[in-house]
């Protein structure tokens, strides 16, 4: 058994949610609430190393009220630093990781739950039977997005796209690609215009 699986992007017009100095502030103030909301009704968020390392985020909630979800980490190379804000400010994070560096041994006596696991389907195996988690938000970056479409474990895709061109940077979904034939599809379930006017919401599901 695993959790239903959201992944949640802001991205420009081409397809990207960072540009190649790492700016990645897409989202309208309609779009930092439905994020917001959208984390207030999911028990665990996710999001990959780097993204940590750039953001350096919180992922609370700010522009909504509402319980917190658990904060859940990927590496593959345990390099995350414990002076980051998730590993500070309440409430619990995890780690899921291949290498148990110092840094995160510790982590784990400040509290942080650290994991081994082998793949993210996995992972989120284990959120489900150990943390009780039922719905995960993965809010990025483009190689965590890319390595669970790749896995097959994404059950929603909500993109919202801002009116921006980036030329290069992080893909939504960064990968080595897959064969066109073979893409996954998925259907889509709405699409609208953000109170704002300039962005268009989508909702794709499996
Ligand atoms: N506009 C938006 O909505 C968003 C934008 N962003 C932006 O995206 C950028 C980051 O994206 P990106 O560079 O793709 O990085 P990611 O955030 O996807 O992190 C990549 C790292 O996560 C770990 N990881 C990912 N997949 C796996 C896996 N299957 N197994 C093990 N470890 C894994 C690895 O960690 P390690 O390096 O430790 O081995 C990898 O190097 C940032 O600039 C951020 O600001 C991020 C989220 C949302
Ligand atoms: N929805 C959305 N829109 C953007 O424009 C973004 N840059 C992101 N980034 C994600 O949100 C995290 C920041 O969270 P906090 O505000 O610190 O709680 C960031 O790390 C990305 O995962 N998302």
């Amino acid at each position: 058994m695993r959790p239903y699986i959201i992944i949640s992007s802001t991205m420009t017009i081409d397809g990207k949610i960072a540009a190649k100095d790492s700016f990645s502030e897409l989202s309208c103030r309609y779009d930092k609430i439905r994020q917001h909301m959208l984390r207030a009704q999911v028990d665990a968020v996710m999001i990959g190393a780097r993204t940590a390392r750039v953001d350096n985020p919180r992922l609370t909630l700010k522009y909504y009220t509402g319980k917190n979800p658990i904060r859940v980490i990927v590496t593959n190379s345990g390099d995350l630093d414990p002076g980051l804000k998730i590993f500070n400010i309440p409430p619990s994070t995890v780690v899921y990781t291949r290498n148990l560096s110092d840094s995160l041994k510790e982590l784990t006596k400040k509290g942080v739950y650290v994991r081994t696991f082998s793949t993210l389907c996995d992972a989120m195996a284990d959120l489900y039977k150990t943390f009780s988690v039922r719905t995960v938000m993965v809010e990025g970056g483009g190689k965590l997005n890319w390595s669970l479409m790749k896995e097959g474990c994404v059950d929603e895709v909500r993109v919202t796209v801002s009116p921006r061109v980036f030329g290069s940077g992080t893909s939504i979904f960064d990968g080595d690609g897959f064969p066109g034939s073979m893409s996954p599809t998925l259907k889509l379930h709405s699409a609208y215009r953000c109170q704002c006017g300039e962005e268009i919401v989508l909702i794709y599901k499996k």
